[in-house]
């Protein structure tokens, strides 16, 4: 399952036009990810991290560069085509979680299925199995303002999980979450990846976490200013 590269983007960059000029959010950058890799991209505010994760998840487009997602280059594909792709093989987690207000947590799940084009009951079922595995199997029925921050986080989780995505993105996953709450995500973000075989890209500036990710790389004024060494192993 090791060292295949299921991502692999190439001198991708941007820059935006400001009133005095342009600023560079992202100097051309090399990022890989393997399959089973938890991958936690850290930095202090305004580094690049979330220009970097956007454009990985072909939901920015660089000034430059190429990003290879599962041997097919993302940046030469029409909109259709990468809506598609992200749609089948993309899970994404952000902060402030984007859930639904009117559906109850198993609903948040089941119509991403649904868009997915599984049937309703089998969307269902998958929807439930999901819930449990993140400990939800008793808040089926549960709309947003009845769970709590940590319920809702993992409620999103669930989300980008039951779709068995072959790339996880999450951009700062556990902000909102205390530190009991926030380590379990992070937990399940590294079983997820050593069990599933997923890629998961996580950007966060709490190095608490940063003992769960396989490899941290360090970001700086828009640069990759140390991309980390994979760890062997993890022991729990
Ligand atoms: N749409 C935009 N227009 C102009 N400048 C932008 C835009 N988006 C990002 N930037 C600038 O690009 C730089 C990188 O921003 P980015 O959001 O990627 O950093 P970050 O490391 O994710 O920060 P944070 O941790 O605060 O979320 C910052 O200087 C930011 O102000």
């Amino acid at each position: 399952m090791r060292n295949e590269p299921l991502l692999n983007a190439r001198g991708v960059g941007k820059s935006y036009a400001t009133g005095g000029g342009r600023v560079i959010a992202l100097h051309p950058t090399d990022f890989a990810v393997e399959r089973g890799e938890f991958v936690m991209v850290s930095g202090p505010s305004g580094s690049g991290k979330s220009t970097l994760l956007a454009i990985i998840s072909g939901l920015l487009t660089p000034d430059a560069g190429q990003i290879e997602v599962l041997g097919r280059d993302i940046t030469a594909m029409g909109k259709a085509e990468a809506d598609a792709l992200r749609l089948e093989s993309f899970g994404f987690i952000f902060q402030g979680f984007h859930l639904l207000p009117a559906l109850t947590a198993m609903e948040q799940v089941s119509i991403v299925l649904r868009r997915q084009g599984l049937k309703s009951r089998l969307a269902d079922t998958r929807s439930a199995l999901a819930l449990e595995a993140v400990g939800l199997g008793h808040r089926l029925k549960n709309r947003p303002d009845s769970l709590s921050g940590g319920e809702r986080q993992r409620v999103a989780i669930a989300r980008a999980l039951a779709k068995r995505p072959q790339l996880i993105f999450a951009d700062e996953p556990t902000s909102a979450l205390d530190s009991t709450n926030g380590r379990q995500v992070a937990e399940m973000l590294r079983a997820t990846a050593l069990e599933d075989g997923v890629g998961v890209i996580c950007v966060s500036h709490d190095p608490r976490l940063e003992v769960y990710a396989d490899r941290v790389v360090r970001m700086e004024d828009g640069r990759i200013t140390d991309p980390g060494v994979r760890k062997e192993a993890y022991s729990g």
